[in-house]
């Protein structure tokens, strides 16, 4: 498979109180025109430090480290609503809407779905909101499970949150917005609906990769404004090229968050901007040392509007040549709509 120099945008001019606005401009529209193309960057000078870094993956490590029963003391609820909590290996659907996308409402679906049954999700993940966010409020372990994770996790999500309120100023900046749509765009990072994911993707042995059919991550869309992820450096998520069309590699970088677009921003921008797909594949056992292949940590932080917000073009995008192509949608039902792809449901009903 190929990897792909995804481009690398140096956002210092943003976060070193000194910087000229004509610097700021210049890296604004790189980031723009990788927003564009590509719908996928690499951003460094963001601020978030490597000490930032390491500390939320020895977090990760260890919520991840404990025994079952304990994660199991906070328990993602069955079903996709509230996004909160612990989901075990297994939980996740491994299919995805665009696996199953062409087929809805045929009996082609049931056969599709029957054929991805025989795949299993291997990843476990925890999902953590604001604090602020009364309608999906947090599912934390009891704290004597884990001392410390509620309020680190807390800081995190705030931290974080604060660089995606950076970035996206950076894109309002780089696509040379007015004040007026400025404020429009700023809407789309709640500091109270974002959310923050922590995954750990086990490793599997070659013989598990000979014998069973295992899923990371299926291809999909983020239903975010945009996410930026922090990945381990064992790599393997993927995004598809909107050009050849082909899943090319993401190639860690340190000290580089990814920036991925998602749809809202891509309905904003009429399709300026790419909600890219992308995914977390397992390898084919032949191209796998006997060692088989390592475990992936990654932290996705969903850059996301508030639920009420409605979700329209921005005038600037539509023209005679590129007329509208969405219609408004309210955040909290697309995301409802979406969201229905990731999980299994329990008892069979759907
Ligand atoms: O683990 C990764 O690298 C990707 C995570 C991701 O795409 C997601 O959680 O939406
Ligand atoms: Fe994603």
């Amino acid at each position: 498979m190929a990897s792909i120099a995804i481009p690398t945008v140096d956002l210092t001019p943003f976060t070193s109180p000194s910087s000229a606005s004509e610097t700021q401009l210049q890296a604004a529209k790189q980031l723009v025109q990788a927003c564009h193309s590509l719908g996928f960057v690499k951003i460094t000078g963001h601020g978030f430090t490597k000490e930032e870094v390491d500390h939320a993956f020895a977090w990760s490590n260890r919520l991840f480290d404990l025994a079952l029963e304990d994660k199991m003391k906070a328990p993602h609820p069955a079903g996709p609503v509230p996004h909160r909590g612990y989901s075990a290996i297994g939980v996740e659907k491994i299919y995805s809407r665009e696996d199953v996308g062409d087929y809805a409402g045929s009996e082609k679906k049931g056969e599709e779905e029957e054929r991805l049954r025989g795949v299993r999700d291997y990843k476990e993940s925890y999902e953590i909101g604001s604090e602020q966010d009364d309608q999906m409020p947090n599912i934390w372990l009891p704290d004597d499970v884990l001392p410390g994770f509620r309020s680190e996790m807390t800081l995190l999500y705030e931290r974080l949150a604060g660089v995606g309120r950076m970035v996206l100023g950076a894109i309002g900046v780089g696509l040379e917005l007015g004040p007026e749509e400025m404020d429009e765009l700023m809407k789309f990072s709640s500091a109270s609906h974002s959310q923050l994911r922590l995954l750990h993707y086990p490793a599997i042995g070659k013989e598990k990769l000979e014998t069973e059919l295992l899923s990371r991550l299926p291809a999909h869309n983020d239903w975010s404004a945009f996410t930026m992820l922090i990945q381990d450096s064992n790599g393997g998520l993927e995004l598809r090229d909107p050009s050849s069309q082909e899943f090319v590699r993401a190639v860690p970088e340190e000290g580089a968050l990814i920036l991925n677009i998602g749809d809202m921003l891509q309905r904003f921008t009429n399709d300026y901007f790419i909600s890219a797909l992308h995914r977390v594949s397992v390898p084919n056992p032949d191209s796998v040392p006997s060692s088989g292949i390592p475990a992936r940590y990654s932290i996705p932080f969903f850059v996301n509007p508030p639920p009420s917000l409605d979700i329209a073009t921005l005038p600037r995008f539509v023209t005679a040549e590129m007329p509208v192509k969405y219609e408004p949608v309210r955040y909290e039902d697309y995301s409802a709509l979406v969201s229905k792809y990731q999980y299994q449901y329990q008892g069979g009903k759907e």
